[in-house]
């Protein structure tokens, strides 16, 4: 059996045309729904994420503020434009593109948004309300991989989902939601006893780890729904944590890297500061 390719791009653009006609019904209503996106620093895969980023709100008609400040930017500094955006009428959702230089502390940093514009849901409030199930903003990439598991039109309540990897961005949310939907869950890190073993029990496998070909067929029960979050760069070109051609033999579905859970990320984006922009307009 060959698995079945869950396709992130295409799910993402027609989740685009949604977005944009809940945009447009903005405009109607003299709301144009706006995105501040600061960037600290040189790092190339930041630039190339935050230029995506503005692209994609250009594309759904969202208004997108891109503030690139320099290396050596202090925290008070960053933190005085946070300040500013929390109580600027025209940006409805904010975000700092992550990893920060290191004479910032990100946890100083996300707790500083106001947790009613913190559209990449990492504020304690967010995360917080995540926890005991109030409406919140979802991390972007956890609600990427939830939509492309539904994609697959397979049931999430009931399944045994196992998840790599225990970040605050990816594995311990997705864990969190996977919940949530009545999956049994099972959050595995780097001192997992066996792990291979309790992979192979996954009807739900997401792996977000960062470590290239960590997961191959062996860890794979048959007909499985694999979910790559891995994006990492071996001899120029991008790989996942899963090894995907020998997975394809075992699993029932499998997200491709580059394709699969990234767009979902940025499109997930774009849904929470429609969301941040309809909140503040039906108040
Ligand atoms: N403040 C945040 N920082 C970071 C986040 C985040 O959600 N919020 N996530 C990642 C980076 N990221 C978005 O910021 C991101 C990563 C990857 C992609 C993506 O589309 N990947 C493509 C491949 C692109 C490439 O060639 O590199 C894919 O997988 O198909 C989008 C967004 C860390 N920081
Ligand atoms: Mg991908």
């Amino acid at each position: 059996m060959e698995a079945k390719i869950i396709d992130g791009k295409d799910l993402s653009n027609r989740l685009r045309e949604d977005i944009k006609s809940r945009v447009e019904k903005l405009k109607q209503n003299g709301i144009i729904p706006g995105l501040a996106v600061i960037l600290v620093g040189n790092d190339p895969a930041s630039a190339v994420y935050v230029r995506n980023k503005e692209r994609a709100c250009n594309g759904v008609g969202i208004y997108s503020r891109v503030i690139k400040l320099d290396e050596n930017t202090s925290q008070e500094a960053l933190l005085e434009y946070i300040y500013r955006l929390n109580v600027d009428e025209t940006i409805h959702g904010i975000l700092v593109q992550l990893p920060l230089p290191p004479q910032i502390d990100p946890n100083a940093v996300i707790n500083a948004i106001d947790p009613a514009k913190d559209v990449d849901g990492f504020h304690p409030v967010n995360m917080g309300r995540l926890v005991i199930g109030e409406e919140c903003f979802e991390p972007c990439t956890p609600k990427g991989i939830i939509r492309l598991i539904q994609e697959t039109g397979q049931p999430i309540a009931g399944k045994h989902a196992v998840v790599i990897g225990r970040s605050n961005i990816v594995g311990k949310p997705v864990a969190l939601m996977l919940l949530r939907h009545n999956a049994t869950v099972t959050l595995c890190h780097s001192k997992t006893a066996n792990l291979r073993e309790i992979a192979r029990q996954a009807d739900i496998l997401v792996v977000a780890v960062g470590r290239p070909n960590l997961v191959d067929s062996s860890f794979i029960k048959q007909g499985a729904i694999v979910i790559d979050v891995g994006i990492n760069r071996v001899d120029d070109k991008l790989v996942g944590d899963v090894n995907f051609q020998d997975a394809c033999h075992v699993a029932g579905w499998i997200t491709p890297v580059p394709g699969g859970v990234g767009p979902m990320t940025i499109t997930m984006l774009l849904e929470n500061t429609v969301l941040a922009a309809e909140r503040k307009w039906v108040g």
